[in-house]
């Protein structure tokens, strides 16, 4: 049975759920069953291939990029939403290589199960959702926010509340506010121009890796939520439809710092369970 139809079979089932970082952090034995699909798969074709997923990494895994090739997995993002049967869960799978953190992936692929939808990019090469070119709005004014944070609800409102209360004669108003509750479907949507703008503190690489390529490569801009470039590690992200409301957002919303996902790196290096250990 493919990954996604396993998802979707699973997601109408009960499910048992396991709590990791926090009460918010769930995982569910879907979740495992996929990553070990989608890594055993790749890995069968290119054994040399290496691998940041997100329950390996939960499971004691380092995060690292090396120059090899590695793959970028979140076999489920939106697990709350999976285990509550709230129909938003997606697969990220990104890829990239020659340690590419603030450069665009080699290529990135979002899929949304319940809602059958298809984005993707490949670097250079456009966005596609289900095989239509995807364009974000290039947006400078009014905007449609979808803002995210996992460490701190007070940033999110402040965020917002800065964001809805920008006023008129600056560059962007905020009109209205959308969260889906999967980090990667939340970004794209800045690619298809239903949203303008996205940003998020506390997430991890695995959330929005793909996305980010997707978002670039529709003319989207990426940044780090401080104004300055994409960081896939940083934890911080701003996706959005213009440089000039990418730039306005990074002035209002008070980033907080995050412990890079790379951090521990030099532990793996130095005794960790080492890299792909699995
Ligand atoms: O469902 P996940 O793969 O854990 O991803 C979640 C993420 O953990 C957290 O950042 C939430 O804010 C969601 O946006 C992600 O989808
Ligand atoms: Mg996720
Ligand atoms: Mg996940």
């Amino acid at each position: 049975m493919c990954f996604p139809q396993i998802i979707l079979n699973a997601f109408k089932q009960q499910k048992q759920v396991h709590l990791k970082s926090s009460q918010a952090d769930l995982v569910t034995e879907t979740d495992l069953r996929v990553e070990t699909i989608l890594k055993s798969a790749i890995r069968d074709k290119y054994p040399v291939h290496r691998f940041i997923g997100e329950e390996s990494v939960a499971a004691g895994e380092c995060v690292e990029l090396t120059d090899s090739p590695t793959w970028i997995i979140d076999p489920i993002d939106g697990t709350a939403n999976f285990v509550h049967r709230f129909p938003f869960v997606a697969i990220s799978i990104a890829f990239t290589v020659n340690k590419q953190v603030k450069a665009p992936m080699e290529f990135g692929i979002v899929y949304s199960c319940v809602e059958d939808k298809l984005f993707y990019a490949q670097k250079g090469r456009g966005a596609f959702l289900n095989g239509e070119p995807l364009n974000a709005s290039g947006q400078e004014g009014g905007i449609t926010c979808e803002p995210d944070s996992d460490d701190d609800d007070e940033v999110r409102w402040q965020g917002l509340s800065g964001l809805c209360c920008i006023p008129d004669d600056m560059l962007c108003v905020c009109f209205s506010v959308r969260a889906l509750g999967t980090a990667a479907v939340d970004m794209c949507q800045v690619a298809t121009g239903g949203a303008d703008a996205y940003y998020h503190i506390g997430m991890h690489c695995w959330d929005i890796a793909a996305s980010s390529i997707i978002v670039q490569e529709a003319g989207g801009v990426v940044m780090d939520t401080d104004g300055s470039p994409f960081d896939m590690m940083s934890r911080r992200v701003i996706a959005a439809s213009s440089t000039a409301v990418a730039n306005r957002i990074s002035q209002v919303i008070q980033a907080f710092p995050c412990r890079r996902d790379d951090e521990d790196q030099c532990r793996c290096i130095c005794g960790g369970k080492g890299v792909n250990s699995v």
